[in-house]
């Protein structure tokens, strides 16, 4: 006979029966981003579900913050408002206190929107006259003076954004470029004013609503200014931001960082990268995989628009190479030869045809017995990550700044796959190599 477990204390008992709030409810307008966010959270001291859309099933209780990814940045803006509301009132349903709509540290969008629209859409929605806009992400080099992104140390608008294959940013001044997007007044809390401290931001954001303004963007040149404005925003129904913004809120709640939260199953299995990403971080990352000597092979669209199975084509050539050192199959290419592509597809046919086209191969290296797979690419994770039917995702450790390595159950594989999804720019040269350093 076995040795009865001691009962618990009558107070455990009724603690587990509680039921615990969740504090932040995220909107990511893409999978790369949910994860960054979601990444960002779980390394200040949260426990984050992230979800792959909405969930249809309920969520295990006790997550401190819930990331909703959604794959919203590049389609039209009233489909976006409709997602992005049913995912706030979902969040909201489930108790949420804050709601974050998270979008690119380089604010990627166009004057249609989406970030403008989603934006006052979830105003509306909870009620709220005033927001901030804040894609600053120190981490990553994001940093905003004066209502102006820099990447690394050029402008927005000098970066390699300016050439992006769907929403080029050629203007740095975010106060302008939100203003295009949006009907309400959009106004600055300037540097001055945040490295004057919490108190000073909430006595500019009390000035600003008096004005009219109804979204103010934030600037911030290092995490402790990310800090300082976290403790300004506590009391903000909603927040708009990049990830950087994350690591000031959870203090709000008395949560402090924990090193325990990202720990994962260990991983096993083939490994392979696909990428669709064109930034200028991908192809020197592309380069350097090849540079390697390890095997890679190169998606041309023309070719898949002309009707070639690539899909087959890709699965055959990586079949036989599938094993300890990682394949690559991208379509990543040089601003000149997606300019290219683009004027015979079209700029939206395009991306589409290639989104299908990676995503189907990466459902079949799953099949084939992939379990450590490195997307790149936002856009091009969004479709992988449908394509392989992942419901949820579990935040590991993160590779480099904005990308963790993930564990998520995949339809396509009996047991879990590791999953990182790398956003476009992100990552150093060498990104894909130190990732798989990092698994193993
Ligand atoms: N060679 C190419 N020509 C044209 N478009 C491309 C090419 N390769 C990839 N694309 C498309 O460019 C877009 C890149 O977006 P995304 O995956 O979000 O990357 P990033 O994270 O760099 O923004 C995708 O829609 C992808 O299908
Ligand atoms: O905030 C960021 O830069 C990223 O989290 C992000 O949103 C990535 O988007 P992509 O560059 O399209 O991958």
């Amino acid at each position: 006979m076995g040795i009865a477990a001691p009962r618990p204390p009558v107070r455990l008992i009724i603690a587990a029966f509680m039921e615990k709030t969740m504090y932040l409810g995220c909107i990511a307008d893409d999978f790369t981003g949910a994860t960054d966010l979601a990444n960002n959270l779980v390394r200040a001291g949260m426990k984050v579900v992230q979800t792959i859309g909405i969930p249809s099933s309920p969520l295990p209780a006790g997550a401190d913050a819930v990331v909703v990814a959604l794959k919203s940045r590049t389609i039209p803006a009233q489909e976006a408002v409709s997602q992005s509301l049913a995912a706030a009132s979902w969040l909201k349903a489930q108790g949420a206190s804050q709601l974050y709509f998270k979008y690119c540290s380089t604010f990627d969008s166009t004057d249609a929107g989406n970030i403008g629209p989603v934006t006052e859409a979830l105003m509306d929605f909870l009620a709220t006259d005033f927001t901030i806009a804040c894609p600053a992400f120190p981490d990553n080099g994001r940093t905003l003076f004066k209502g102006h992104l820099f990447v690394g140390d050029v402008l927005l608008s000098d970066s390699g954004m300016k050439n992006h294959p769907l929403t080029p940013m050629t203007d740095a001044n975010l106060v302008r470029v939100l203003q295009r997007q949006s009907a309400r007044k959009v106004g600055l809390i300037d540097y001055a004013t945040v490295a004057a401290g919490t108190e000073a931001i909430q006595a500019r954001i009390a000035q600003l609503k008096q004005d009219g303004v109804g979204i103010a963007i934030v600037d911030a040149i290092s995490n402790a200014d990310l800090i300082k404005m976290g403790r300004a925003f506590a009391a903000l129904p909603l927040v708009t931001a990049g990830s950087g913004v994350a690591i000031g809120l959870p203090q709000n709640w008395n949560i402090a960082a924990n090193p325990e939260s990202a720990l994962l199953p260990s991983a096993s299995g083939a490994k392979a990268v696909v990428s669709g990403s064109c930034s200028t971080a991908s192809n020197a990352q592309v380069a350097d995989f090849i540079a390697r000597g390890w095997p890679a092979m190169a998606i041309d669209p023309l070719q898949v628009a002309g009707g070639v199975d690539m899909v087959a084509r890709a699965l055959d050539w990586a079949r036989p190479r599938l094993g300890a050192t990682p394949v690559l199959i991208y379509a990543t290419a040089e601003p000149s030869a997606v300019k290219a592509v683009q004027a015979k597809l079209g700029v939206q046919e395009a991306g589409e045809l290639i989104e299908k086209t990676l995503s189907a191969i990466a459902l079949g290296l799953v099949q084939g017995g992939v379990r450590q797979l490195l997307v790149a690419g936002g856009e091009t994770s969004g479709a992988c990550v449908q394509a392989l039917d992942i419901k949820t995702m579990q935040i590991g450790p993160q590779i480099d700044p904005g990308v963790p390595w993930c564990f998520a159950h995949s339809l396509a594989a009996d047991s879990g796959v590791h999953i990182a999804l790398k956003s476009g720019n992100f990552g150093t040269v060498d990104f894909f190599s130190k990732a798989f350093a990092q698994s193993s």
